[in-house]
């Protein structure tokens, strides 16, 4: 369903256009009806409430003329019913109480308090004259009775007359909402200044007090039946005249004719209170009358012709949009009375309370702050006219309503919107003074309630005994309503001696209406009272003679209002703080303290939030560089891996080169000076005996394990060549000092082991030189790695690819370089044994050593040594080879063991003979092993050899 604002009125007339939904009349649930016969067909069990143009014809086309009213029986106004006078009179003439006078506040609203009030004192009215109460009021702009005393007369014949209302504007604003005239004048009679009537108002005639009561007139649904002649209403003189039996005439402070749409009837009963509650004041509105009189098409009104709440609603939103100087909060709930029981329409999720959702028992409680109040009851907050009236709608659609004699869709409970508003200067103590606009000083929160109740309607009988329960509860509860508002008078008298100042013999307690209106009825609220009335009746005499006895209760009941109620409305006390119970409540106050609170919340949320950030970054850089950290040791625990790969590979190359060593050495040693047999021909005596070892077992082990250390020293061992140039040339002179001094080879096996030594430590240098290449090469590798990783798949592979061949290439380079040293110190080893041996040879060297040379090779050849074991140099001579046995023999058949051994190598293709009879070791064989590498780099010098020089010193011998 649509809620929208009503649209604003152009004028008095009701809207043209289509109107929002809201107020939702009659769109109850049904607590069960009457026969269908009291109902009217055409109208709509639920949905919007028809405009009544459908029941009712509208205004009688020929209204009765003034003239056509009886004249009244004496001037005093009183008709038969004498008890009644007072009350026939105009409720402005009625007396006030001097001490209630005395205590009424001045009107704000006129910001004057009428210097001098004219008396209430009951008196005739003759010619219908009124007396302008001249009290000040909250709730008029003069706060100046009025009368109709002169100038009555002016007016139009039309007895029954409707008084257009002043042209109102109701411009279009934001919020879906319109501006009212009730902003920006203070009371719409004020702002007339143009017709007759608006003139005497503006005159000081119209009388109004804190207590309205007005009465509406509501179209009679047919004319034809009706006791014509027995009614006279004159809207402008705000008078009723009845001249049946018990008849009178009945002054209010408004009378509204059937012509006074729900606009003009807001407009002068609630537009000004509506106002003061906004300000500060409570206010209670409420609609009184008789079953299907139009208390609810007052109060809400229809979609085309919006009634008091919703009119209301709009008029609080326009306040607040043009009160920039305070800020406001509004609540709202909706409760019915209904068979004597409080439930929260705003509870109830749908239905009426019959069979719908149980709910807790709401009770009536009473506190100094709050007076009387329902407990526990939703409120709700709202923001929007639209809010608000979907909300009011949502309890209206939970109302009871039921099918009445008078009213298809009677209103069964008495229902009671309450509209809390909170407000607030905007900037506490800022100003420094009172608001110039609300005269309020700024401080704490004000809070005031809207009431806006429409009762149920009374009935003398119904039908059903359900309705007839309704019946008794709502008649039982107006009747107290009508006690109490009589009793007030009572109390009041009570009131100015000193006593009953409570109010206590009251019987407020009776119903709970009264106990719920008890505020408002004693003086602490506004009020407006809207009695509703219908002249004229359908149906038989006895109906129409029932009906109007009902509707002149009605008139009286208005009356006695008017005349009782007396309202010493304040402000209400702005509660400082959220302190005491009132404070409590305050929303407002405590929503400013919640927001300090959450502000402040924020604020710490905000710091440590900030903080946490930090810490978080903190312990971020923290994992950061522990991940860093973690990578750089893992990094490291890679490249010490690497380096221990290395150093044990390297390690193994050394322990192996060691091995080597030690096995030359334990040849040395085994040998026993066996070698200084071969003495400076170690190599010699070495080629020889792989030769013969080859030759006579093929021994594999000793071939590989020489083969091996020549490989291992052309790979290793060669970069201190050029340092042991140095040494080298010590070395020879070491050999030569030794070979002079021993002259059995003894001193050059020595300076051989000195010269592996020195060549191991150089090894072991270039070991650790090499070791110290490799881990830098592999550092560089890894670096270009890493920053391969962060460049594309391509650049990883371009850079390990570039790092390991550029590696693999300065390693081969490297040993190329080294090979070429090993040859170079070969050969240097080569040039110095045979410088040497020419020494040896030039100083006349004794040729016996020679020829025990070539008989202990001879021997040697003669018995091989057994298979599978190391050749045994001879390193002593064998007992029965004596020198001069030697020398015996004959070089001849030296000469020939010598060739048959050449012979038979070359046979076997180790050797290769030469041209000019030399021998040489064969190059695919030298290929083929290592060994024979080694022996043919031995052999190549045999050309020159020793082995040579002894076979030609053995021919020469
Ligand atoms: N001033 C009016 N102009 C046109 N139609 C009216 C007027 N007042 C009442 N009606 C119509 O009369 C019928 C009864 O009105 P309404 O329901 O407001 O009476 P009520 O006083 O609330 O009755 P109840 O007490 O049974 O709830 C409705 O259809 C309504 O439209």
């Amino acid at each position: 369903m649509a809620t929208t604002l009503p649209r604003p009125r152009a004028s008095n007339g009701p809207p043209t256009s289509s109107l929002p939904a809201l107020p939702v009349t009659k769109t109850r649930k049904s607590t069960g009806g009457l026969g269908s016969s009291h109902s009217n067909p055409g109208t709509p069990r639920s949905g919007l409430r028809a405009p009544s143009a459908n029941i009712y014809p509208g205004p009688p086309p020929s209204p009765a003329p003034t003239t056509a009213l009886p004249v009244p029986k004496s001037s005093h106004g009183i008709n038969s019913a004498g008890k009644t006078i007072r009350k026939t009179v105009s409720i402005n003439s009625f007396p006030q109480p001097p001490s209630r006078l005395a205590n009424h506040p001045p009107s704000p609203l006129s910001g004057a308090v009428t210097p001098a009030r004219r008396s209430r004192t009951p008196q005739a009215t003759p010619k219908m004259g009124h007396l302008s109460s001249g009290v000040p009021s909250l709730l008029n702009g003069s706060g100046e009775g009025k009368s109709l005393l002169g100038g009555a007369g002016t007016r139009n014949s039309d007895g029954l007359i409707s008084v257009s209302s002043p042209p109102q504007s109701r411009s279009s604003s934001a919020q879906d909402s319109y501006s009212t005239s009730a902003t920006t004048y203070d009371d719409p009679a004020d702002a007339t200044g143009t017709s007759t009537m608006d003139k005497r108002i503006s005159k000081g005639l119209d009388g109004k007090g804190n207590v309205i009561v007005s009465v509406r007139v509501r179209p009679d649904l047919g004319s034809n039946n009706k006791p014509e002649g027995e009614w006279m209403v004159d809207g402008r003189k705000s008078l009723i005249a009845y001249r049946g039996r018990e008849g009178g005439d009945y002054f209010y402070d408004n009378v509204f004719t059937t012509h006074d749409d729900n606009s003009r009837v807001y407009d002068h009963i609630a537009k000004r209170l509506v106002r003061r509650v906004m300000e500060g004041y409570h206010g209670t509105v409420f609609a009184y009358g008789m079953t299907g009189t139009g208390k609810t098409f007052s109060m809400q009104g229809t979609a085309s012709s919006p009634g008091v709440i919703p009119l209301a609603i709009t008029d609080i939103f326009s306040y607040i949009r043009e009160t920039p100087s305070r800020e406001f909060l509004l609540r709202v709930s909706y409760l019915e009375i209904y068979n004597e029981r409080i439930h929260d329409l705003l509870s109830m999720s749908s239905g009426n309370g019959v069979g719908g959702n149980a709910q807790e028992e709401i009770k009536l409680r009473e506190d100094s702050k709050r007076g009387v109040y329902a407990t526990p009851l939703k409120e709700e907050i709202v923001q929007s006219p639209t809010q608000l009236l979907r909300v009011i709608a949502r309890g209206d659609q939970a109302r009871r309503t039921a099918s009445t004699q008078f009213n298809a869709r009677s209103s069964r409970s008495h229902a009671v919107v309450q509209i809390v508003v909170e407000s607030r200067e905007r900037i506490p103590g800022g100003s420094g003074g009172e608001s110039k606009r609300s005269g309020m000083p700024p401080g704490g929160v004000r809070v005031s309630t809207l009431s806006l109740i429409d009762l149920a309607g009374s009935e003398k009988a119904a039908e059903t005994k359900e309705r007839r329960a309704e019946g008794s509860h709502i008649n039982k509860s107006l009747l107290t309503l009508g006690t109490v508002i009589s009793k007030l008078s009572e109390h009041k008298e009570k009131d100015a001696k000193g006593g009953d100042k409570d109010g206590k013999h009251l019987p407020y307690r009776d119903s709970k209406l009264t106990r719920l209106l008890q505020g408002a009825l004693s003086g602490n609220s506004l009020v407006s009272i809207l009695c509703t009335i219908q002249t004229g009746s359908a149906g038989s005499a006895a109906t129409a003679n029932s009906h109007a006895t009902e509707t002149i209760n009605t008139l009286k009941f208005a009356s006695r209002a008017k005349n009782n109620i007396v309202s010493h409305a304040k402000r209400a006390e702005e509660a400082l703080g959220a302190g005491g119970e009132g404070g409590a409540r305050v929303l407002l106050e405590r929503y400013r303290m919640e927001i300090v609170e959450l502000r402040n919340q924020l604020e710490t949320q905000a710091k440590s939030s900030n903080n946490k950030v930090e810490e978080e970054e903190k312990v971020k850089d923290e994992e950061e560089e522990r991940a860093r950290e973690k990578e750089a040791e893992a990094r490291h625990e890679e490249q010490m891996l690497e380096m221990q790969l290395a150093r044990t590979a390297l390690k193994e190359r050394i322990d192996h080169l060691n091995r080597l060593i030690l096995s030359s050495k334990s040849t040395g040693v085994n040998t026993g000076g066996t070698y200084s047999a071969l003495g400076m021909h170690a190599r010699f005596s070495q080629a020889s005996v792989r030769t013969s070892v080859a030759t006579s077992n093929g021994s594999r082990p000793i071939l590989e394990r020489a083969g091996s250390m020549n490989s291992s020293s052309s790979t290793i061992g060669r970069r201190s060549i050029q340092q042991r140039s140095s040494i080298g040339e010590q070395t020879s002179n070491d050999e030569e000092d030794s070979l002079g001094e021993y002259g059995d080879g003894t001193a050059s096996l020595q300076a051989q082991n000195q010269a592996l030594q020195s060549d191991l430590a150089d090894k072991n240098r270039y070991i650790a030189t090499l070791e110290r290449r490799l881990l830098q090469a592999r550092r560089a590798s890894s670096s270009r790695t890493s920053v391969g990783f962060s460049a594309p798949n391509k650049g990883i592979m371009v850079g390990e690819d570039h790092s390991v061949s550029t590696l693999i290439k300065e390693k081969d380079a490297e040993i190329a370089e080294l090979r070429a040293r090993l040859d170079d110190k070969d050969r240097m080893l080569t040039a110095l044994r045979t410088a040497a041996r020419s020494r040896d040879a030039a100083e006349g060297i004794d040729i016996s050593r020679s020829e025990t040379r070539a008989s202990l090779l001879y021997e040697q050849a003669a018995s091989p040594p057994p298979e599978g074991a190391l050749p045994d140099p001879p390193v002593s001579t064998p007992k029965g080879f004596s020198p001069i046995r030697k020398r015996t023999r004959s070089v001849d058949e030296m000469s020939r063991i010598l060739d048959e051994m050449i012979q038979d190598r070359v046979e076997t293709g180790h050797l290769v003979r030469g041209a000019r009879g030399s021998v040489r070791v064969a190059m695919d064989r030298k290929r083929e092993t290592l060994a024979a590498e080694a022996s043919s780099a031995d052999l190549e010098p045999l050309r020159g050899s020793p082995l040579k020089e002894s076979k030609q010193v053995a021919l020469e011998a």
